[in-house]
Formats: structure tokens, C-alpha cells, sequence
């Protein structure tokens, strides 16, 4: 989420360097006032503890560039129920696992909504995907979509020739790649490839029309991870409107519209018969003309479901495969570990099939340690709190916007050894588990709102790793210099400096 730092701090310059910063003071000195006058922090409340804080903005300057870090250091001197303000928003900062599990699944009911911005109303139709609607009926519709019909582990294994396929090309591009081989590219590309195919039926990296669409999902995925500062300090939100921020986000939403609305209209009229091929659009344009499953969806809900696939499915599944590929070079033995497990299991035979991925005990080791040191989206996605409610013995008022520090807790020494290693054996012989139940370690999220895309992730990241370990031998390009680990900021945490590596065609 430090796009939103990022976008707090450039807003914050705009402010400072801007020439309506006589009207930012202004509106700041009458908001700091009425609120100073109408505030009463309620006396007989015990909230959890909180750092200090500066008026109007709160806790907002303590984030940094890494807010998962920041809020990490927080909490080792505040404890794992931190209360912060960003600017007005009263911010619960979860940072461990007991706590995790108190509002995932204690009271995973009171914590299923999420807080809702005017970037997300107007790119997401007003709310009608997934991940952003609020918690009610609708929701529950399409959450069932999602679960039953488009991401269950039969639709995951009918889209296998996508994966198949598109690994086949990433292997052939690695091969016929000058040296060195860019690997974080190649990984979102790929990963961006197997969505649209499986969304659409076809992928967008190839003519004019389809670049276009690539572009505008990677301004949609920018744009839904930022926070304007008017969502925290409503008094600004006219600067949003005043540095074109707002036209940005209706252009962007007006030229997807017009993409996605062609896309619906081209299989309305060519319908595909072949069911057990059926994409995205087509199960869900089933559902909408038939009226099927007791559930009705409009076209718009089409739309915004699809959104959510591209949005919360390529970025993620990428930045796992270009972590996992991160610590595997940085640690020859657990890639010759990896190595040796995969060749065993697969023998000369020219493909990998899901049977042989079941017996990789080790590869599933290694993608589940990338998960805890690497946790691709460190502070999750945020809830907020639909009534009062009393956690661990403090007060939590409806309304509270909820941040779980999934990163921070499974860096947790209460819950693991040697956490600050990268070592996939502590998975060995270990139950512990990504799907939500154990909640040291849950870069998926838990309970009602958990991500239903786990096993269209999985199936990806597993083929993907299991395929290049294989087929090809890796080094460091320059094997003297240390790998730079630093972090991009955003929602989703990648690599700041792409992953550049050598790769030798394994001949067995
Ligand atoms: C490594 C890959 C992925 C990671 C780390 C990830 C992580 C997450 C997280 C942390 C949440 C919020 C959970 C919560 O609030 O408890 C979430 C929600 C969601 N994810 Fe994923 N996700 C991944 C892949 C996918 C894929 C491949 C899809 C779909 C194709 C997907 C679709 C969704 C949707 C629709 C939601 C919203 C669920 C709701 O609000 O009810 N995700 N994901």
C-alpha cells in the first residue's frame, strides 16, 4: 500500500509547492478547528494503544516508502493491536497471529466489509465486483460466482493447455533470450497472458487493440492502489479534482468500459459452444442471460468481476515466481535441492504433469517460504469494522478501517525460528498451511473475505517454477556481486531493480 505513502507524500508536495496552497491552509485551519471543537474522544473507552500523533494528519507521516516495515517497528514498541489515524480514518494495525485470528475468524463476520474509496466506486462500477462491494446479499452472489464457478479447482484444471502453453513459450523465450535473461518481465508477461486467456479466451500482448488494454490494466492496478489525500482529510478532497487526478481516474474507467463492453458484445454474438472451454466471459454471460444459479448479475457486474480477476490475479502470481526465483540464487543449495527433486520426479519425459507436481513436497516448501519472507501483499487488502465491537479486551468503534500485517507476523519470532532466514525445510514437516487456517501465516487473507483465486495462483506459480528449474541451470550474472533485495512500494511489494539472471539449457 505505499503507493498510498507515495501519493500522501507527492500530495503533500503539491500542497507545500502548489499555488492553491493558500486554500489547502485555510480549509486544514478550519477543519483542524471545527474538529478540535465537535471532538470528544470518548472517556469510558479503552482503545488500543496508539503512537503519538500530529493534528490533521495523524499517523499518515509514519508510514515511509515500505509502510509493512514501518508499521512493523510500530508494533514491536506498541504491541500487535496498534489504533493509528490517517488523517480522520481510525486505523486498527493487526501484528500477530493471535490477533490476526480474533478478527479473521473470531469475528470474521464483523470485519467483512471493506473501507471504500471514490477511486474504487468509480473504476469498480459503483462497487459491483468483488473485492470492494460491501458485505451483504450481492457480495455473498458473487463471492458464490467466484468460488464455485470460476476459480474452483475443476475450472483451474480445465484452463491446464493455457498454462501448458504459455509456459511452453516462456521456456522458448528464456532459451533464444540475450544475455541477460530479464525474468521479472518475462514473469508479467506471462502471468498477464494466462489471466487474459483464461478471462477472455485470447491474450492482449499481441495487435494494437490488446496493447492498449495492457496499458490501461497497469494505470487500473496504479490508480486502485492509490489513496488521494481527500479519503483521510475529506476537507482536500478538491485537490484530487485541481491536479487532474480525477479526470485521470474517468478516462481510465471510460476507455476500459468501452474495451470490456466490446469484448461482451463480440461473444454475445459468436456464443461458445465448447462449455469445457468456457473463459471468464463466457460463464459469467451465462449467468447473466440465464438467469442460472438463482443469481442475478448485470452487465456491469460482468465488467467489474473481470477487473477484479485482472487486478487481484497477474501482479501477485508474478511476484511470487520473481521472489521464489530471487532466493533460489541467492541460495545454490535449495535450488540444487529443488533441482534434484523436480528431475527425479520427472525423468526424461518431455512434460510435467499435475500428478508429478502433487509428489514435489519440496517445490510446494519453497513457493510456501516465499510466501512468508516475500508476502506478495504485505498489509493485505483492508476490512473495516461494521459495529463496535471488543478485541482482545480494547474497544473497537464501527467504522474502523482494519490493516493486517500479514508480512510482519510471518516474520513473527513468536511463531517461527530463525525467521529472517530464507529456509523452505522448516515447511517440511510442518502442517502449516496458506489457505487461512493457520494464522501465522496468511498472504491470502482468512475467513469470508479470503482470496478465492488460491489455487488459479497456485496451479501458475507451481507449473511455472517446477518447469524453468528443470529445464534450465541459473546464475547470478555477475556471481561477485551481491543480489540487490531492495522493494518496489506498492500494493503488491516486487523487486525495486529487475531480476536479471544466466541461464544454461539443461540437457539430462
Ligand atoms: C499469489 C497470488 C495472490 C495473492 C497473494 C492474493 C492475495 C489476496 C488477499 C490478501 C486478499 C484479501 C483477503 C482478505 O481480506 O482476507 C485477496 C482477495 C481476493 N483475491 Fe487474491 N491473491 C492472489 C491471487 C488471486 C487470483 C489469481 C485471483 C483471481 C483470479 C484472486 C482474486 C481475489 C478476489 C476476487 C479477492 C476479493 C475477495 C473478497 O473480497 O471477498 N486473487 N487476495
Amino acid at each position: 500500500m505505499s503507493k498510498f505513502q507515495l501519493l500522501i507524500q507527492q500530495q503533500m508536495n503539491e500542497i507545500i509547492f502548489h499555488p492553491f496552497l493558500f486554500g489547502a491552509l485555510v480549509s486544514l485551519f478550519l477543519f483542524w478547528a471545527i474538529t478540535k471543537w465537535f471532538y470528544k474522544p470518548a472517556a469510558n473507552k479503552k482503545l488500543p494503544p496508539s503512537p503519538p500523533k500530529l493534528p490533521i494528519l495523524g499517523n499518515l507521516h509514519q508510514l515511509g516508502s515500505l509502510p509493512h516495515r514501518k508499521l512493523q517497528s510500530l508494533a514491536e514498541k506498541h504491541g500487535p493491536l496498534m489504533l493509528l489515524h490517517f488523517g480522520t480514518v481510525p486505523t486498527l494495525v493487526v501484528s500477530s497471529a493471535d490477533a490476526a485470528r480474533e478478527i479473521m475468524k473470531t469475528h470474521d463476520l464483523i470485519f467483512a466489509d471493506r473501507p471504500q474509496s471514490s477511486v474504487s466506486r468509480r473504476l469498480l462500477y459503483n462497487f459491483k465486483d468483488v473485492s470492494v462491494a460491501p458485505y451483504g446479499e450481492y457480495w455473498r452472489q458473487l463471492k458464490s460466482i467466484c468460488v464455485l464457478q470460476l476459480l474452483s479447482n475443476k475450472r483451474v484444471q480445465s484452463f491446464r493447455s493455457i498454462r501448458d502453453e504459455e509456459t511452453a513459450l516462456l521456456v522458448n523465450k528464456i532459451r533464444k533470450s540475450s544475455f541477460p535473461v530479464n525474468l521479472s518481465e518475462m514473469f508479467a508477461e506471462l502471468t498477464n497472458d494466462v489471466v487474459c486467456r483464461s478471462a477472455f479466451g485470447r491474450k492482449f500482448s499481441e495487435g494494437e487493440n490488446s496493447k492498449k488494454f495492457l496499458s490501461l490494466l497497469i494505470e487500473l492496478l496504479e490508480l486502485l492502489g492509490s489513496f488521494p489525500i481527500g479519503n483521510f482529510i475529506p476537507v482536500l478532497s478538491w485537490i484530487s479534482r485541481v491536479n487532474g487526478f480525477d479526470a485521470r481516474v474517468d478516462k481510465v474507467s471510460k476507455e476500459l468500459d468501452e474495451f470490456l463492453e466490446g469484448v461482451i458484445k463480440e461473444r454475445m454474438e459468436t456464443p461458445n459452444e465448447d462449455k469445457n472451454g468456457a473463459n471468464f466471459v463466457d460463464i459469467l454471460l451465462d449467468i447473466y442471460q440465464s438467469n442460472s444459479s438463482g443469481v442475478s448479475i448485470d452487465r456491469d457486474s460482468i465488467k467489474a468481476i473481470i477487473l477484479d480477476v485482472f487486478a487481484a490475479g497477474t501482479d501477485t502470481t508474478a511476484t511470487v515466481l520473481e521472489w521464489a526465483m530471487t532466493e533460489l540464487l541467492r541460495h545454490p543449495s535449495v535450488m540444487k535441492k529443488l533441482q534434484i527433486e523436480v528431475r527425479e520426479i520427472v525423468k526424461d519425459k518431455q512434460d510435467i504433469t499435475d500428478n508429478d507436481l502433487e509428489k514435489m513436497q519440496y517445490l510446494k516448501a519453497v513457493i510456501k517460504e516465499t510466501l512468508r519472507f516475500h508476502t506478495p501483499i504485505p498489509l493485505l487488502v483492508p476490512r473495516q469494522a461494521r459495529k463496535d465491537v471488543k478485541i482482545m479486551g480494547y474497544d473497537i468503534s464501527a467504522g474502523t478501517m482494519v490493516i493486517t500485517n500479514a508480512w510482519a507476523i510471518s516474520r513473527d519470532p513468536v511463531s517461527w525460528d530463525e525467521p529472517e532466514k530464507f529456509e523452505p525445510d522448516r515447511f517440511l514437516n510442518s502442517s502449516i498451511d496458506f489457505k487461512g487456517l493457520d494464522f501465522e501465516l496468511i498472504p491470502f487473507g482468512a475467513g469470508r473475505r479470503g482470496c478465492p483465486g488460491i489455487a488459479f495462483a497456485m496451479a501458475t506459480t507451481e507449473f511455472v517454477l517446477a518447469n524453468i528449474v528443470q529445464k534450465f541451470n541459473w546464475k547470478l550474472p555477475d556471481e561477485g556481486k551481491e543480489l540487490d533485495m531492495k522493494e518496489h512500494p506498492g500494493v503488491t511489494v516486487h523487486r525495486d531493480v529487475p531480476l536479471l539472471v544466466a541461464a544454461t539449457h539443461y540437457h539430462s
